[in-house]
């Protein structure tokens, strides 16, 4: 498990960076089954994941939601019959923020 589990967001500015190339490289090794997405310029993490019915993937969607909550740090969740779609990226900055990465290794530890 990522040591980006461990961290904690910062609070969300309009000034923060964008994380480089660089850092994009890196970090993203750390969460190998997300995929970047890049929406209207905007770049984004995303992730499927699959459950056996509603009430599992409703579940996930709450606990998504509470980490959320606790970072002050919030997803687009698309919850179906079986299925949560979950992306990550920072409205302020219109970008991906080391936050949007810490966000993800700790969804994939909710499982
Ligand atoms: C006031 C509040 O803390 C901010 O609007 C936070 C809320 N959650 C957020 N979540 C994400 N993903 N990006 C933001 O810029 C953001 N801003």
């Amino acid at each position: 498990m990522s040591q980006l589990t461990q961290e904690t967001c910062e609070a969300c500015r309009a000034d923060a960076p964008k994380v480089t190339d660089e850092e994009l490289k890196t970090l993203i090794r750390d969460i190998p089954d997300w995929s970047i997405e890049v929406r209207d310029g905007v770049m984004q993490l995303e992730k499927h994941f699959a459950f056996p019915d509603f009430v599992q993937a409703l579940a996930f969607t709450n606990k998504v939601g509470e980490i959320a909550e606790a970072e002050g740090h919030h997803p687009k969740l698309v919850t179906e019959w079986g299925s949560v779609i979950v992306t990550w990226w920072s409205h302020k900055i219109r970008g991906l923020h080391r936050n949007d990465f810490i966000m993800a290794a700790k969804t994939d530890k909710l499982l």
